[in-house]
């Protein structure tokens, strides 16, 4: 039975993403993402689970940031997880008296209209997770009014639910990844994707664009592109792709080694499947099987052969 870090305490999203992802693996709950990443690289755990992207937020930074910097962690799995958020308050409150609402950082983004609309006097204020939230409000003595958490976390610490589904959309959607320490890759499934973290080697005009260049020639499909800071001054970026396909496909691995050669570093972040199983286009030219043709009509040119 693994063992698997992730952001706690109990009630939070990303525990839900974790049991759906493995239901038999012993939870080890962290308090924050980078104490997660880290128990899976020390070995206190045999892997991890943290949130990636939202479709309201966007990236969540730390995570990516922790993937760029951190010791080598790679993803094995993925899987896309509905997110809904409930106000949630000791018993007795009532929605008019909140004047201090604790939440994590999405959340507050993604229930930004609710909160303009039905609090708008109440300060909102960062909290480590969704569940950590809950939690301090269930304290008698919490300065905190009222969290904003999934459901499950209010029943968890005794909170009532006060207003439920109060996102801005209701198909909002939290995309989730389990890591593990460098080892064998997950075998590839025909609906795979690839996630990378690209430093250039200088900066000059066109530096994006060329490799850019070397996923379109091999007609390698992108499906987020993010560019973070480097720390290293005002207009120095390192980049996050992730794409359709595995490592182990010709057009793939033919991408990733022209990224080497061109780029400072390529972190190489995992293969795993889709979790939605969408197959990749593949463009002519450019399946496994082309590219292996290619390959030994080269090597009888190069022989004579011609
Ligand atoms: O706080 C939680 O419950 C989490 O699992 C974290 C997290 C996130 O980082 O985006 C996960 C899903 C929701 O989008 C809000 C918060």
């Amino acid at each position: 039975m693994p063992r698997l870090a992730y952001l706690g305490p109990e009630g939070t999203f990303t525990e839900e993403a974790l049991r759906l992802l493995d239901p038999t693996a012993e939870r080890l709950p962290c308090a924050n993402v980078p104490a997660a990443l880290n128990a899976a690289r020390s070995g206190e755990a045999d892997g991890a689970v943290v949130p990636l992207e939202n479709s309201i937020e966007g990236a969540i930074t730390t995570t990516l940031d922790e993937f760029a910097w951190g010791e080598p962690l790679l993803i094995t799995a993925e899987l896309l997880l509905p997110v809904q958020f409930s106000l949630l308050a000791r018993p007795g409150t009532e929605i008019p008296h909140i004047k201090r609402v604790y939440t994590h950082p999405a959340a507050i983004t993604q229930c930004r209209a609710f909160i303009t609309r039905e609090v708008p006097d109440a300060v909102v204020v960062a909290a480590p997770s969704t569940a950590a939230a809950a939690q301090e409000v269930s304290l008698p003595g919490s300065p905190y009014d009222a969290a904003i958490a999934a459901r499950i976390a209010g029943e968890h610490y005794g909170l009532v639910e006060l207003a439920t589904d109060i996102g801005d959309r209701s198909d909002t959607v939290t995309r989730f990844v389990r890591v593990a320490r460098p080892g064998p890759l997950p075998e590839p499934t025909g609906s795979d994707r690839t996630t990378l973290v690209v430093f250039l080697a200088d900066d000059h005009p066109g530096a994006l664009l060329e490799m850019l260049t070397e996923f379109s020639v091999r007609g390698v499909n992108l499906t987020r592109i993010e560019s973070r800071p480097t720390g290293d001054g005002i207009g120095r970026y390192f980049f996050h792709f992730d794409f359709e396909g595995h490592v182990a496909d010709a057009r793939v691995g033919e991408a990733l080694a022209g990224l080497h050669r061109i780029c400072g570093e390529v972190r190489f972040l995992g293969s795993y499947p889709r979790a939605d199983g969408i197959a990749p286009q593949i463009k002519r030219g450019t399946s496994d099987s082309e590219f292996a043709e290619a390959g030994g009509w080269l090597a009888r040119v190069r022989a004579g052969q011609v």
